[in-house]
């Protein structure tokens, strides 16, 4: 199950807590995560093995939607902060457009993300 993460600068610290509190399923042999650059870093930071893609605004979200548009990915966990704004959203709408395209799982603030996830390691 590969999973995508992707956290805005106002939600890295969102993003952090998530995976130190779920941080025994994220080291499962059957989860492989994949991110955008500097999430990546973070994800790293918290002691998990991590792919990691160009930064977002370099083109990592658009790195992580042709992931999703070739089957390569099962779940992105996005946490857009809803409050700031980014010089490549363009990238962020064609993202989030790539997994209704595809009817890929999208969570964008962590008690989705956690639905998801609990969701997906069940039936693993
Ligand atoms: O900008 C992002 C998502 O749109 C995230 O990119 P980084 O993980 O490189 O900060």
């Amino acid at each position: 199950m590969k999973i995508a993460l992707i956290a805005h600068d106002g939600k890295k610290a969102e993003m952090v807590t998530f995976m130190r509190d779920h941080i025994n399923s994220f080291h499962r042999d059957e989860v492989e995560l994949v991110a955008t650059g500097t999430t990546g870093n973070h994800v790293e930071n918290a002691g998990l093995k991590v792919t990691k893609m160009l930064s977002g605004p370099l083109g990592g979200d658009a790195q992580i939607a042709a992931m999703v548009a070739e089957k390569k990915v099962n779940a992105v966990f996005f946490f857009r902060d809803p409050l700031d704004k980014h010089p490549h959203e363009p990238d962020i709408l064609m993202l989030m457009r790539i997994c209704d395209v595809h009817n890929v799982p999208l969570a964008t603030n962590p008690a989705t993300a956690k639905l998801i996830f609990d969701t997906m390691l069940g039936g693993i």
